[in-house]
């Protein structure tokens, strides 16, 4: 392994190797003008900070906590350094990072290292960080993009395991800085990615896919918010047919919005300068939310030399196929594969990205297993049944009904079963589709558990039975003697006119009607008299 035994070597290797790979991939996409920016191309390159959604820390016994927990309370000896303590790997983050390396197409390294990366900051408390940059336990992989972005493939150059750091709290009042080591020895995965996006949209649409692949299979929370998904985004351009420009790299980026802005502002400055006949330096850069502009933290003169060395505590890690393959037999339906399936079921992508979308926002349960979410909901709901009623039913008037009450699925008090009775009953014309949404508003207000059988009788919401046709004949002569108007305007060829007698007809049955008997009936009445 060259790392372990010479990482010099290793990283030299790779600096010959990078450029060479980015300059093919560069040339193999059809260049499109972007009206921005005319002439330009853009390159963005991500490394992604995930954290890992498990209960304990990377390398210690601590539990992991949340934002906004007392500080310093979730930290062992271990994890604020304290001499004469040692590392020990735990599984449950290798199994989850392992996931996320299958769901992104890579190949798990049968050996990998991890290495010290020393610098001196006051959230480090041990001086050094452990990663596996030079020797990372996956290589190579892609991720698929939507429709939306022409079915981009973005190229993953390595995923590889490191710790946390804990969190600096600056109160400038007081000139004072306080480490919180709640934080420190977390385990992160980091995502590093090929410069094959050529927009800030393409990198917002890569960071969101990818973010939703972290959640379905468990591997992190990927809140951007909450700072449990942080980006790192290179940004470079370039003249349409020439090589690849300067990189400057925008550290810390904790919203898609944001990471958006600071991408086309960061273009907009090299674009400045070049036109303007000077060189864009590799820089760092930071983003200032509130200016929308970047601004440079250091130049790669000032960079520090991190003196990379293999940890002497940590053995190589070293992963078998047997295990690998467990590991893949276990991974839940990815996004891409569900998007596929609830499309084949008759869905449009449209109906498929809505329910996933219901999906994406919500938590995922310590041990990894998804909660019940939209996608499971209609699974239940369309077996036995039609997939487009049950997903008409959930779209537009079960989460039309949630969100008029401004509450989100997970607030849903109706049961799949409820909800399968319910489109039964409209389906078998037990109920007319307008009394089953005054039904489905009933149980949402309600939170009754009653079968909807039960609630319709209850509420004189069932269809009447009406064998001979007399009772709607009787609404319909009522409605044709209170609307004479209407009922010229009909005769005289005015046809759109008949939707206010079939309308008088709705009320006057209390919406148990169908409004296409009512119009036949009322055509008959009127052609006879
Ligand atoms: N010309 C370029 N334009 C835009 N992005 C680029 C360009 N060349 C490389 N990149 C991107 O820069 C990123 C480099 O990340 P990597 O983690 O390998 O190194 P680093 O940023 O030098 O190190 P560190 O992990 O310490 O930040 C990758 O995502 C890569 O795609
Ligand atoms: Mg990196
Ligand atoms: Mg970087």
């Amino acid at each position: 392994m060259i790392a372990r035994q010479c990482p010099w070597r290793a990283r030299q290797l790779q600096q010959l190797w990078r450029p060479l790979r980015s300059k093919r991939l560069h040339s193999e996409r059809a260049v499109r003008e972007d009206k921005r920016w005319p002439g330009w191309e853009v390159v963005v390159g991500i490394e992604v900070h995930a954290q890992i959604k498990s209960r304990r820390k990377l390398f210690s016994d601590a539990l992991t906590s949340k934002p906004g927990e007392k500080p310093n309370s979730f930290v062992t000896c271990y994890d604020a350094a304290l001499p004469g303590t040692l590392p020990t790997l735990n599984p449950k983050c290798v199994e989850l990072a392992i996931r996320t390396a299958i769901a992104l197409n890579a190949q798990v390294q049968p050996r990998s290292a991890f290495d010290r990366k020393h610098y001196f900051y006051s959230d480090l408390p041990a001086g050094y960080q452990i990663t596996q940059r030079y020797v990372p336990f996956a290589k190579g992989g892609h991720l698929d993009l939507s429709s939306s972005c022409d079915n981009l493939r973005v190229g993953i150059t390595q995923i590889q395991l490191e710790q946390d750091t804990a969190k600096s709290i600056f109160d400038t009042r007081r000139g004072i800085t306080q480490v919180d080591l709640n934080r420190a020895g977390s385990g992160l995965v980091e995502i590093v990615s090929e410069p094959d996006m050529r927009s800030p949209e393409e990198a917002g649409n890569y960071v969101r896919t990818l973010q939703a692949m972290l959640r379905a299979v468990g591997a992190s929370d990927g809140n951007m918010e909450l700072g449990s998904l942080r980006c790192d985004v290179n940004v470079s351009v370039n003249k349409h047919g020439h090589p690849l420009g300067t990189r400057c790299e925008i550290k810390n980026l904790n919203s898609v919005k944001f990471m958006m802005i600071a991408i086309t502002s960061e273009v907009f400055r090299h674009i400045d300068l070049l036109e303007r006949g000077q060189t864009v330096s590799q820089e760092t850069r930071g983003f200032d939310e509130v200016k929308a502009e970047t601004f440079k933290l250091r130049s790669k003169e000032d960079s520090p030399d991190y003196r990379y060395i293999p940890d002497p505590n940590l053995p190589p890690l070293l992963l078998s196929p047997e295990y690998i393959d467990c590991v893949r037999r276990s991974m839940p339906e990815l996004p891409q594969e569900t998007r596929a399936r609830l499309m084949s079921m008759g869905l449009t992508e449209q109906e498929a990205e809505v329910l996933m979308a219901v999906d994406a926002g919500r938590e995922v349960r310590f041990d990894g297993e998804p909660a019940k979410g939209a996608v499971q909901y209609f699974d239940c709901l369309a077996q036995g049944r039609s997939a487009k009623a049950a997903v008409n039913w959930m779209i537009h008037e079960l989460l039309g009904q949630l969100a008029a009450r401004k509450e989100t699925f997970s607030d849903n008090p109706v049961s799949v079963e409820q909800m399968g009775e319910l489109v039964d009953m409209v389906q078998n014309g037990k109920i007319t589709g307008k009394s089953g949404k005054a039904l489905l508003r009933h149980m949402v207000t309600s939170r009754s558990t009653a079968s909807p059988s039960i609630l319709a009788k209850e509420l004189g919401l069932l269809a009447i039975s009406d064998d001979d046709g007399s009772l709607l004949k009787n609404w319909c002569l009522e409605a044709i003697e209170a609307l004479p108007e209407e009922v010229q305007k009909v005769r005289h060829g005015n046809i759109k006119v008949m939707n206010r007698i079939i309308g008088k007809v709705m009320q006057l049955s209390g919406g148990r009607v169908k409004a296409g008997d009512v119009r036949q009936m009322l055509e008959v009445l009127l052609r006879k008299s």
